[in-house]
């Protein structure tokens, strides 16, 4: 499966996101890694004091230590003894500290950082066109600003000090061994390319494994979405053990994904460990022999036991960190791949949302469809096809015709989600394309076919209708009024503080619809979309609303979808589609005089309406 979104990242993903949203908290950064890095070094340094210690007490070897002036250093066998306790008992109290310091701010700039990753990459998302949530599914989306991001959250809360405590401890543990002997360390470093090339193999298998991995997980997590949002028509056709199996087939590729990640990463850490102990076994044989017959092979010189015992010490202390390093690849090349998408997400373009554009300000206005065509990205079917419209200032106008005819394309158009192809859309005389969105949006009240509403009060849902959500409660009463909503709010168990959404009260379709007309009529706006938006509520209930809203659509422009003529049939102008084209257009009266397809639909609708009231 290919991943859509990462691959418009760069090559080093993690250092773009960095750079893109960590940049301001770099010096705490630095601290960090300085002080952690120092903490470890200092850590480290109590064995070779007591290495040099002990070669100056039992040994006549002088207490030389980098950087120390000698005449520092005391002669008398009790005083070297509390000068070399004293600076081991420093250097842990200084480590300490340090490693206090480190880990603070390490926790401070991941903390920070990561709020940005989550809030930037939202905000990117929610800014891109709707045709990028056309291509693609909502559920990998949420798995990359979701998973993902938890995954990089892991990664720069564990693993990047684990990767500073792993690199530095192999530094700083060879630094001590050069210094106790410089031949014997130059020998250890012989295995750096052994176990360069070998990690080097391991971390190449590893990054498309880790791709996999993330692009499986998206999938799993678009079908449960898909899958629970839908449970009801599942259960409705019976389809429970087709979606289980489909979502076993999922979770199946996902649990071949990372079992392949664990195949490789539970042999990388052997061969590194055998490595390491293969070169304890070389050093331990070679300081042995040095020791008691003298310099074996290559090697010359001296070599003491208070030399050779630290310097198997900090061997030894290199094998932990060699031990870990397959798991810190694959940290790493899992938080790459994280990175790739979370930042391919926030490199990508197409928004037509923003402030960039003509401020208009709007005043019932006239709108005209001019030679108006569209396809919807990726598909070279018109859905709107060569469409001329005229609309009065303050008129209403009823979009009616069959199914998938390109009437909620119309509003979409209208809304500017999508650019036409070809032609233009004038509001108020300006070409929609040249007016800022959001400014215009603002002006805007629109009704979705769903009924969408927010995790929040029934206050809120309202008043986000307006500018800014801002709207008084006297609004948000009015507002409710108007749609026919305010009854039933009162009695609901906190009236308008009452929560909705995935965690509150469920409201029935027709409700939902009412709040939605609230939330569109509160700001009020000067062009009024309705789309269905009284398709669930009875025909009594749809004409007291329409009574309510005839005040308000009155002096607005206001365009209607529906599929119940009844609804648009006092419209000012009735449009009818089919297939994307205008086929009629003109009053109810007009065009039932015409006799042609809205006249048929009419006879339909009243025969039906006839029918079902015998
Ligand atoms: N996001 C999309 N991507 C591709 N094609 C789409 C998309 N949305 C709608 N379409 C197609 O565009 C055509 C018009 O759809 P539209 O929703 O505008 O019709 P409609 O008249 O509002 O239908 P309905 O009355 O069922 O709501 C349909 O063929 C539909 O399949």
């Amino acid at each position: 499966m290919t991943d859509a979104f990462a691959d418009r990242a760069d090559d080093y993903p993690l250092v773009s996101l960095v750079d893109r949203y960590g940049r301001a908290d770099l010096p705490l950064l630095l601290v960090a890694m300085t002080s952690t890095f120092v903490s470890i070094f200092l850590s480290l340094a109590d064995v070779y004091l007591i290495g040099l210690g002990i070669d100056a007490l039992f040994n006549d070897q002088p207490f030389a230590l980098p950087l120390l002036p000698q005449s520092v250093v005391p002669t008398g066998t009790i005083d070297l003894l509390v000068f070399v306790t004293a600076l081991v008992v420093a250097t842990g109290i200084v480590s300490h500290s340090l490693s206090f310091v480190g880990e603070y701010c390490f926790g401070l700039y991941t903390q920070r950082f990561l709020h940005e990753v989550r809030t930037g990459a939202f905000s990117t998302v929610v800014g891109f066109d709707l045709s990028f949530f056309d291509e693609h599914r909502t559920g990998n989306v949420i798995s990359a600003l979701n998973d993902d991001v938890n995954q990089l959250d892991t990664f720069f809360n564990k693993l990047v000090e684990a990767s500073i405590w792993a690199v530095t401890t192999i530094v700083s543990a060879f630094v001590y061994m050069g210094l106790l002997n410089v031949q014997l360390a130059l020998f250890v470093l012989l295995s750096a390319p052994v176990l360069a090339g070998l990690n080097h193999w391991f971390s190449r298998q590893v990054e498309p494994v880790q791709d996999d991995i993330r692009t499986e997980r998206g999938g799993l997590n678009a079908l449960l979405e898909t899958a629970l949002g839908g449970l009801d028509v599942i259960k409705a056709n019976t389809a429970e053990a087709d979606e289980s199996r489909r979502l076993a087939d999922a979770s199946r590729e996902y649990t071949d994904a990372r079992l392949a990640n664990r195949r490789l990463s539970i042999r990388q850490a052997p061969l590194n460990r055998l490595v390491a102990g293969l070169w304890l076994l070389f050093v331990v044989a070679i300081g042995v022999q040095w020791i008691t017959v003298g310099p074996p092979l290559f090697f010359s010189g001296t070599l003491t036991a208070g030399e050779l015992v630290p310097f198997l010490f900090y061997l030894e202390r290199m094998t932990p960190p060699l031990k870990n390093l397959g798991g810190l690849i694959n940290g790493y090349k899992g938080a790459k791949a994280a990175a790739k998408r979370v930042g391919g997400l926030a490199a990508r373009e197409g928004r037509t949302g923003g402030q960039d554009g003509a401020a208009v300000d709007l005043d019932a206005p006239d709108v005209s469809f001019e030679g108006v065509s569209f396809a919807y990205p990726g598909t070279d079917q018109r859905v709107i096809d060569g469409v001329d419209l005229d609309i009065a200032p303050g008129s209403t106008v009823g979009i009616v015709g069959t199914t998938g005819a390109g009437k909620s394309t119309l509003l979409d158009l209208l809304l500017r989600y999508h650019d036409p192809d070809e032609g233009r859309i004038a509001v108020q005389g300006r070409d929609l394309a040249d007016i800022a969105p959001e400014p215009y949006r603002e002006q805007v009240g629109y009704v979705d076919q769903d009924s969408f509403l927010f995790d929040g009060t029934v206050r809120e849902n309202v008043a986000a209708g307006a500018p800014g959500g801002d709207a008084s409660d006297e609004a948000v009463r009015e507002a409710a009024r108007v749609a026919g909503a305010d009854e039933f709010v009162r009695d609901l168990p906190d009236g308008y503080d009452t929560e909705l959404g995935a965690q509150g009260t469920t409201l029935s379709g027709g409700q939902r619809q009412r709040l939605a007309i609230a939330r569109a009529v509160v700001g009020d706006p000067e062009l009024l979309l309705f789309d269905e938006a009284t398709s669930h509520v009875d025909t009594e209930t749809e004409r007291v609303v329409q009574e309510h809203l005839a005040d308000i659509t009155a002096d607005r422009t206001t365009f209607v979808v529906a599929h119940r003529l009844s609804t648009v049939r006092h419209a000012d102008q009735l449009v009818v589609l089919e297939d994307g084209v205008v086929t009629e257009s003109g009053t109810h009266e007009e065009l039932v005089e015409k006799g042609g397809s809205y006249a048929k639909l009419w006879n339909v609708q009243v025969g039906a309406v006839a029918a079902a009231g015998d």
